[in-house]
């Protein structure tokens, strides 16, 4: 992983990323994969099932470096990461898990995060005792305690229900406004996208190769259900089998 200065934008370059198959056979999951993250930017990678997203967010993040190209970030960068699956530890409460990733136990105070995330109450409490939604805000509190650099979210709002999805992108809009880290989401979900992010970068269907750019301007209190359609609608009819 190449590094580069503080105020250096995080830059994404996969030339190519190759699986091999069960029978040996090569598969190309990302081709061609150029992106610049503004600092304070909150990008969202869209693209049917299989194009590469979740690959992409695992070279970002240095899970995998088998690939061609760079990825340019400050230097010892803090990645924030929201796995789809919440991935915290059963034994550690609410509060264990995200003083975890902290490096002095004492450094930094969760409390305001966890207040805003609406699960200050729930500190005390296991995992298990813990709806998937709550989990994913657990798990969104453990990647921002550390004021990532970069924060990483992978379909934060996957496997629930439409009401709770748009209560926790309601929570990740106001968290990220307080917080402001350089966020690249990926997500299939074209209306979470719309109510997220300032940017969107549409992933062709297989190999991941970018197809379209479209930089959303419009203030986040004026995108309200009907501006919502209307865009989902027009990309629909712009970049059909990449948009649903
Ligand atoms: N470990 C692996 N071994 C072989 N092929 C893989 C592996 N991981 C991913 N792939 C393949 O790479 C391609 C991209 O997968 P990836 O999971 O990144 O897509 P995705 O866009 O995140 O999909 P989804 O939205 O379903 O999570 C797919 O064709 C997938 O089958």
């Amino acid at each position: 992983m190449q590094t580069a200065g503080v105020s250096t934008p995080r830059e994404i370059h996969i030339e190519r990323k190759t699986f091999r198959g069960a029978d040996g056979t090569p598969v190309v999951a990302v081709e061609g994969l150029h992106l610049v993250l503004p600092p304070g930017s909150l990008t969202a990678l869209i693209g049917p099932s299989g194009c590469g997203k979740t690959t992409t967010l695992r070279i970002v993040a240095g899970l995998d470096t088998d690939f061609e190209g760079r990825i340019v970030l400050p230097p010892d960068p803090r990645i924030g990461f929201v796995f789809q699956e919440p991935r915290l530890l059963p034994w550690r409460t609410v509060e264990q898990n995200v003083r975890l990733v902290l490096d002095r136990p004492d450094d930094a105070d969760p409390g305001p995060l966890l207040e805003s995330l609406g699960i200050a109450d729930m500190r005390g409490r296991f995992p298990t005792e813990l709806s998937l939604g709550l989990a994913r805000r657990v798990s969104i509190a453990r990647a921002l305690v550390i004021r990532p650099d970069l924060l990483l979210l992978d379909e934060p709002s996957a496997s629930l229900d439409e009401a709770t999805a748009g209560r926790l992108r309601a929570l990740i809009l106001q968290v990220w406004s307080d917080y402001r880290p350089t966020t690249l989401l990926v997500t299939h979900n074209i209306r979470e996208a719309l109510t997220l992010a300032d940017r969107l970068v549409l992933l062709a269907p297989r190999p991941g190769r970018v197809v379209g750019e479209v930089i959303l301007d419009r203030p986040q209190p004026q995108r309200d259900d009907t501006w919502i359609e209307a865009t989902r609608a027009d990309l629909v009819r712009r970049f059909p089998g990449t948009v649903a």
